[in-house]
């Protein structure tokens, strides 16, 4: 984490680079980095929501391509891996019977919205990812875009808020 004062002075590029395993966006990372300086992380945050309203169904397939299905914990040493690893640290890998259920749930989501299932993990635990995941199996095809996107959001601006502090 590094201080908000010290993200205003960065270079654009390592601006860039800090930003990036937020989300698999450049076009937003960018943007907020070109916002800067930012005089509170109020102010930071707000932008980089405000920044966010606009994602639709192309941000969200793109975005997807760095976010594990949830159970899959990601091999790999990249930032946003090891992001995933600790947002989904509190499904349990050992209950068999929740893997089980989570990797069925997943498929039964992916052939009904045909994309991976995208949840905000963090402090969420396994039973009640999968509880959220047969809720939203129910919804339309519109209403769970909104919901994923929604939930999209959320997980970047906690990713932003654990790269950026006082
Ligand atoms: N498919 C997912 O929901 N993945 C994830 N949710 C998180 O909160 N972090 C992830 O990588």
């Amino acid at each position: 984490m590094i201080a908000l004062s010290h993200f205003n002075q960065l270079e654009p590029d390592a601006a860039m680079a800090l930003l990036q395993p937020c989300v698999a966006l450049p076009g937003w990372t960018a943007a907020l980095v070109a916002a800067r300086p930012f005089a509170s992380l109020a102010a930071l945050r707000h932008t980089a929501q405000a920044l966010a309203e606009s994602w639709g169904s192309a941000e969200l397939e793109q975005a997807l391509s760095a976010h594990p299905r949830i159970g899959e914990k990601p091999a790999g040493q990249q930032t946003h891996a090891a992001l995933s690893r600790q947002e989904q640290s509190a499904v349990n890998a050992d209950d068999m019977q929740l893997a089980e259920a989570l990797r069925m749930g997943n498929l039964r989501y992916e052939a009904r919205f045909g994309r991976v299932f995208l949840i905000r993990a963090k402090g969420r635990s396994g039973e009640e990812i999968l509880h959220a995941l047969e809720q939203r199996l129910a919804n339309s095809v519109t209403e769970e875009m909104a919901v994923a996107l929604e939930q999209l959001r959320e997980i970047t601006l906690l990713r932003l808020a654990g790269a950026i502090g006082e």
